[in-house]
C-alpha cells in the first residue's frame, strides 16, 4: 500500500511545519535504505523487560536512548513521568526538539511520525517491515487491521496491528501516539506488552509488535462448547482484575474493557489489550475527559450520564459487567442505545438516589433522570450467581463510581478467598483458537445458511405464484418484512460505520497489501448485527445461546437532547456524519 507524500505535516506543537518528502510514492514498509547501518547493529542487542517494549529475542524494539530502562526508570523517564502526571500528557506536547526529530529520522523514523508523536518512539528504532512474514488477518479493529505473523530473525509468532494514517493526519497521529505512550508506560503480565514499532522513514503506516494470542475472552466465552465453571471465571478475574490493577496504578484508565480487549494465550494468561481509547489520569489534578468512550454495554452509568471527571470506577463497571457475563453465559445488560443501556442499568442496579443526582451534578441527568424509580434487585436476578460473587457483583456494580472501590480491594474480596479458588492458568483447557471475530463468522455463517435455506423453500412456490403475484398489494406481512430487512440493513450500515469508541482513527481498510512477505488475506466483514433482545428484558436464563458475540454493540443513537448537546462541542463534522463514537476529542484537554 503506497501512501503520497506532498503536504506539509501541520501540527498545533513546537515542530509543526516540516515539509514532507514531495510526491513520492512508495510501497507500505519499504525498506528504508538512509538508515544510518550504525542504528541498524543494534537490532537484538539491547536488553530490555522494561516497559520500554525491547525484546531481546526478536530484537523487534531497540533501545537506542535506553530512556525507559528499568535502571534508569528513577531518571530523566521518571522525571517525565512525574511530569506527566503532574498535568495530564498531552500528545500535542510531546514533541521532542527539532534535532531529537533529526535523530529520529536518521534512526528510521517517518518524519511525518517524529514530528506529532516523537515522545512516543523516543529512544526506540523501528523494526524494518521486510523482517516480518505475514501469515493471516486476524482481526479487524476501528482503525486497524491485526496479522498473525512470523518474525523472520527470531522465529516467533507475532499480532501487527497495522494502524494507517491515510492523511497522515496529525490528529490520528496523536491519538495513536498516546496508545504508543501508554502501553510503554505499562509492564504486567496481565497487560499486552509493546513489543516494537515496524515502520521505515517513507512510509506512511505503522504495525504495532505484540505477542501473539489465540483467543479473546469474548471468543471463547461465545463458542457454543465452552462453558466456564467457577474457578475458571476466578481466574480470568483475578487476571483481568491484577491487570486493571496495575494500569490504575501507573495512572491508565483503559476505558474499553470488554470481552474482545481481553486476550488469552496458550497458556491460559489473559492480558488487557486494545488501549486505543486508553489515558492516562492524575487522581490530585483532575483535568475534563471525554464521557464518549467504553463499548455500550459495558459503559457505566456516569459516562452515559456526561460525566467528564470520572476515574477508575469506569473499569471496575465494565469488570463488574464480564464478571456477571462470565457466571451468566452471556452479556447482562445489552442495550441497543444509550437511553435503553440507562434503563437496563437503572432496572438491575437501581435508579439513582436523590442525593446522588444532586451531588453528582451530571450534564445528562435532566435528561435521563427517570421518571419512576427503580429498585436494586442484582441479588434477585442472579441468585443462581456463586454467593460469594454478589457482594463483589454489587460492589463492582455501583451506581455511584465511589462505592465500586479499586481493583486492589476487589482482588481482596471474599470471592477469591472462597473455595472454589482460582485455578491456576496453565490448568484451563486448551481450547481450539478463539476470537470473537470467529464468532461473528460463525454468525455469519449461519445467518447465511438460514437465508439461504428460506430462499431454496420459497423458490418453488414464488415460481408457482409469479403470474398471480405480478400485480398483487404486497400483503401486510410482507410489508413488515421489507421493513425489518431495511431496519436490518440500516443496522448493518450503522454497525460498519459506527464505532463503539469515542474517538477517531482513520477507518479500517481492506489492506492486501503489505510491503513484505504477503501470506493469506482474508476479507473480513465488520458489520455486526447485535442480539435483538427487547427492551424490557432483563431476565436471565444462564442456557448459553448458540450465537453470541461479546462485545456489545456497534451502533449508537442519540437522544435527540444529547445529539444538540454534542452538536455545540467542537467535534469534527467528520464525526457527526459518520455518526461515530470514536469522534476526535477535539475539545482542549478533554482525552
Ligand atoms: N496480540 C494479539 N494477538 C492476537 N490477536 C490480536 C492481538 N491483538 C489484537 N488481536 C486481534 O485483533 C482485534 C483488533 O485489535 P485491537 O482491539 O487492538 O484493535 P482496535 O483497532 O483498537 O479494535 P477495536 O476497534 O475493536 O477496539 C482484537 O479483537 C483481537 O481479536
Amino acid at each position: 500500500m503506497g501512501c503520497v507524500f506532498g503536504k506539509q505535516i501541520s501540527s498545533s506543537g513546537p515542530s509543526s511545519g516540516e515539509l514532507v518528502v514531495g510526491k513520492v510514492r512508495e510501497k507500505d514498509g519499504e525498506r528504508d535504505l538512509a538508515v544510518p547501518s550504525g542504528r541498524r547493529e543494534k537490532v537484538g542487542t539491547v536488553s530490555t523487560g522494561d516497559g520500554g517494549g525491547g525484546d531481546r529475542e526478536s530484537g523487534v524494539a531497540i533501545q537506542n536512548g535506553g530512556d525507559q530502562k528499568e535502571g534508569q526508570k528513577d531518571g530523566n523517564a521518571r522525571a517525565r513521568g512525574e511530569r506527566r502526571r503532574s498535568s495530564r500528557p498531552n500528545p500535542r506536547l510531546s514533541n521532542p526538539p527539532k534535532n531529537i526529530q533529526g535523530e529520529q529520522v536518521a534512526a528510521g523514523w517517518p518524519s511525518w511520525l517524529s514530528a506529532v508523536a516523537g515522545e512516543a518512539i523516543n529512544g526506540w528504532t523501528p523494526r524494518r517491515a521486510d523482517t516480518f512474514e505475514k501469515i493471516d488477518k486476524i482481526g479487524q479493529g476501528t482503525y486497524s487491521n491485526v496479522y498473525k505473523a512470523r518474525d523472520t530473525i527470531s522465529g516467533k509468532i507475532v499480532a501487527l496491528k497495522k494502524v494507517r494514517f491515510d492523511n497522515l493526519e496529525p490528529e490520528s497521529v496523536r491519538f495513536m501516539a498516546r496508545e504508543i505512550l501508554i502501553l510503554r508506560r505499562l509492564d504486567h503480565p496481565n497487560v499486552v506488552k509493546l513489543q516494537g514499532l515496524v515502520t521505515s522513514r517513507m512510509s506512511c503506516s505503522l504495525y504495532l509488535v505484540f505477542d501473539y494470542m489465540d483467543h479473546d475472552l469474548a471468543g471463547l466465552a461465545a463458542s457454543p462448547v465452552i462453558k466456564f465453571n467457577e474457578s475458571q471465571v476466578k481466574c480470568f478475574m483475578h487476571q483481568l482484575l491484577s491487570g486493571l490493577e496495575h494500569c490504575h496504578n501507573r495512572h491508565v484508565l483503559h476505558r474499553d474493557i470488554k470481552g474482545s480487549n481481553l486476550l488469552i494465550d496458550s497458556g491460559g494468561v489473559l492480558k488487557i489489550a486494545d488501549f486505543g481509547l486508553a489515558s492516562f489520569f492524575d487522581p490530585n489534578h483532575k483535568q475534563p475527559m471525554t464521557s464518549r468512550v467504553v463499548t455500550l454495554w459495558y459503559r457505566p452509568p456516569e459516562l452515559l450520564l456526561g460525566a467528564t471527571d470520572y476515574g477508575v470506577g469506569v473499569d471496575l463497571w465494565s469488570a463488574g459487567c464480564i464478571l456477571a457475563e462470565l457466571l451468566a453465559g452471556k452479556p447482562i445488560m445489552p442495550g441497543r442505545t444509550e437511553v435503553e443501556q440507562l434503563h437496563k442499568i437503572f432496572k438491575l442496579c437501581g435508579s439513582p438516589s436523590d442525593e446522588y443526582w444532586k451531588k453528582s451534578k451530571l450534564p445528562h441527568a435532566t435528561i435521563f433522570k427517570p421518571q419512576q424509580s427503580y429498585r436494586r434487585c442484582i441479588a434477585e436476578t442472579f441468585k443462581d450467581f456463586p454467593p460469594s460473587s454478589l457482594p463483589l457483583i454489587e460492589t463492582l456494580l455501583a451506581i455511584d463510581p465511589a462505592e465500586r472501590q479499586t481493583a486492589t480491594a476487589a482482588l481482596n474480596s471474599e470471592f477469591f478467598k472462597s473455595k472454589p479458588y482460582a485455578c491456576d492458568p496453565s490448568s484451563l483447557p486448551k481450547y481450539p483458537p478463539s476470537k470473537e471475530m470467529d464468532a461473528k463468522r460463525r454468525d455469519e455463517e449461519a445467518r447465511r445458511l438460514r437465508a439461504a435455506g428460506r430462499n431454496n423453500a420459497d423458490g418453488a412456490k414464488k415460481a408457482r405464484m409469479r403470474d398471480r403475484t405480478a400485480r398483487a398489494i404486497p400483503a401486510p406481512e410482507a410489508n413488515a418484512e421489507l421493513q425489518a430487512n431495511i431496519d436490518q440493513r440500516r443496522r448493518l450500515i450503522s454497525h460498519a460505520n459506527a464505532k463503539s469508541k469515542s474517538e477517531k482513527f482513520p477507518p479500517p481498510h481492506q489492506d492486501g497489501t503489505l510491503g513484505f512477505t504477503l501470506g493469506t488475506s482474508h476479507h473480513i466483514d465488520s458489520s455486526y448485527d447485535p442480539p435483538d433482545v427487547p427492551f424490557s428484558s432483563m431476565n436471565f436464563s444462564y442456557a448459553k445461546e448458540p450465537i453470541q458475540t461479546w462485545s456489545g454493540p456497534l451502533v449508537e443513537q442519540q437522544p435527540s437532547s444529547v445529539s444538540s448537546f454534542r452538536r455545540k462541542s467542537k467535534q469534527s463534522k467528520k464525526d457527526k456524519n459518520n455518526n461515530s463514537i470514536r469522534t476526535k476529542e477535539k475539545e482542549k484537554n478533554v482525552m
